[in-house]
């Protein structure tokens, strides 16, 4: 027995041999043009004797930056179908409110399903591009796909239904499973030393609504009503011709809630958040990819954007020092610096910015609201947030009184109390933050009640008017002070010109030697 298993192997072992050999020969000697028509005809006598068809959706479509949203809604679908509970090699990628852990098929692992009495095959599968195989990190360079197989006589009730079956079932199953993602991009180095950028997230778990949210109520709602009115807005946009994206600018003081009210945003929307590092962003060409690479129904924040670069869109200069060197080594190091600070450095324009926002690339995709915060908007160029790019702009403000009401009761659960007429008295004529109201209305210990949490609000806001007031003071004084200061220069000014005009001094010079000399013009 032993021993015709031995020859067995053996056999197969050089049948293998052969094939390797065979194909070897038809890879290297068989010309380019001769070997697809080789193939072509291959393939069909394989059909002749195989009946499976096989379809592949890739996880990226077109070119190779946008996620393929079938591809998504097929692992959604196959996540919760029964087959898989039947795979052995599962993979946990979400976790739903921390309550239920979604699993899909690992890399090459088979489940099968039958659909109206055809049996199918899916089979998860996964190859690493040939340019990039020698990368330290193989991870971003591995490309996934499904594969269906089925019979032949079958295909008209897999094209015809099957398929949309899942990926509507699929797109449902991910409604009904959506856990928000905040993403930011991070750069990393390739084999090449190139910096790339890609997305990567963590679960989105911010508690903010707009019912906590402090601010007047008016300006709340019109907020609210423009993004209903931007979220069912699809045929409007597609009616009118204009990409379905909308531009909001935040601005105000620090603490007044512009990062609250993306996070209220993405609750209210069900919106995932993608929040875009500028200076970690190569080029324009680096922007355009981490734009593409954005899904539907998503928020793109650039978070201070008048500090996130220098967007003059200025490369930097060749240092004067590096043109005297002769040494070729020297001059090699100094090539090979600049080339590593410079592959540090964003150089990413105002011009590609402006395109990010609403150049022909930014309507791949729909569903999108692009949000700048700043606490400067003088400081931005007219052009970046003009009507059409930036199409809300929203000023968050101090804390007015409403806004205050709505802190007292997410703080201490209250709508009135005999303290507020006070506190509205004195928010009236003092600036202070929400940040910092909500910080004084926050209990500090257990001892700490309604009353002692106003107080310690009411203290606060006398202190800051106090202060605002004693700095107005200085102010007005510090004007004053340069205003006379002025005004003596002008007078001293003027006094010359007389002397200059009535006097008979020729030279100027020996005229206010004397001057100074004398007290007395000679
Ligand atoms: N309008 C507001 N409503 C409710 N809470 C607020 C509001 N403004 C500020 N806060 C509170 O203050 C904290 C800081 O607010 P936030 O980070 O949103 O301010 P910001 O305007 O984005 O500040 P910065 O300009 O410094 O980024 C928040 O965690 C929140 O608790």
């Amino acid at each position: 027995m032993v021993a015709v298993m031995g020859e067995l192997w053996s056999q197969v072992g050089s049948i293998i041999a052969s094939f390797m050999f065979v194909y070897t020969i038809f890879k290297d000697y068989i010309p380019y043009e001769l070997r697809g028509y080789l193939e072509r005809y291959s393939h069909k006598v394989v059909n002749l004797v195989y009946p499976y068809v096989q379809i592949t959706f890739h996880e990226y479509t077109g070119e190779r930056f946008k996620r393929s949203e079938v591809y998504g809604a097929i692992r959604t679908y196959l996540s919760a179908c029964p087959a898989s509970s039947r795979a052995k090699r599962l993979k946990a990628h979400d976790i739903k409110d921390n309550k239920s852990l979604i699993l899909s098929m690992d890399d090459n692992e088979e489940i099968t399903e039958e659909f109206h009495g055809a049996k199918l095959w899916w089979t998860s599968c996964k190859y690493v591009t040939k340019s990039q195989s020698f990368s330290f990190y193989p991870a971003s360079d591995e490309k996934r796909y499904y594969r269906l197989t089925f019979h032949r006589r079958y295909k008209d009730l897999i094209t015809g239904s099957y398929i949309n079956h899942v990926v509507q079932e699929g797109k449902a199953i991910a409604v009904r499973n959506r856990q928000l993602k905040l993403y930011t991009n991070n750069s990393s180095d390739d084999w090449h030393g190139y910096k790339r950028t890609k997305w990567s997230h963590v679960a989105f778990e911010h508690p903010a609504t707009f019912q906590t949210l402090a601010m007047d109520p008016k300006q709340k709602e019109e907020i609210i009503n423009d993004l209903d009115k931007f979220r069912l807005g699809k045929d409007y946009y597609s009616k009118i011709g204009k990409a379905w994206k909308r531009g909001y600018l935040l601005y105000g003081p620090p603490g007044t809630g512009k990062s609250t009210m993306i996070a209220a945003m993405a609750n209210y929307l069900e919106y995932d958040i993608y929040d875009l590092e500028l200076t970690a962003v190569k080029d324009n060409t680096d922007l355009k990819k981490l734009l593409i690479d954005t899904s539907n129904k998503s928020i793109i924040v650039i978070e201070d954007i008048d500090c996130s670069l220098d967007l003059t869109g200025q490369r930097n200069k060749k240092k004067d020092d590096e043109k005297d060197e002769d040494d070729e080594e020297k001059k090699k190091d100094a090539v090979r610096k600049r080339f590593e600070e410079d592959n540090k450095k964003s150089k990413v324009t105002l011009s590609g910015l402006l395109n990010f926002i609403d150049g022909i690339w930014s309507a791949c995709g729909g569903e999108r609201l692009i949000v700048f915060t700043t606490n400067y908007v003088d400081k931005l160029d007219p052009a970046l947030i003009r009507r059409g790019r930036m199409d809300k702009h929203i000023e968050l403000s101090y804390c007015c009184f409403e806004a205050f009401k709505v802190l007292a009761n997410n703080y201490l659960d209250i709508d009135s109390h005999h303290l507020f007429e006070k506190i509205k008295c004195l928010l009236e004529e003092t600036d202070m933050t929400p940040a910092d109201v909500a910080e004084n209305l926050m209990p500090k210990s257990v001892i700490e009640d309604v009353e002692t949490c106003l107080k310690k609000l009411i203290e606060a806001l006398e202190m800051a008017k106090e202060e605002a007031k004693k700095k107005a003071e200085e102010e007005e004084a510090k004007l004053k002070a340069e205003k006379e200061e002025k005004e003596e220069k002008k007078s001293e000014k003027s006094e010359k010109q007389d002397v200059k005009c009535n006097g008979n001094v020729s030279d100027e010079v020996k005229e206010e030697n004397g001057v100074k000399e004398n007290g007395v013009i000679t």
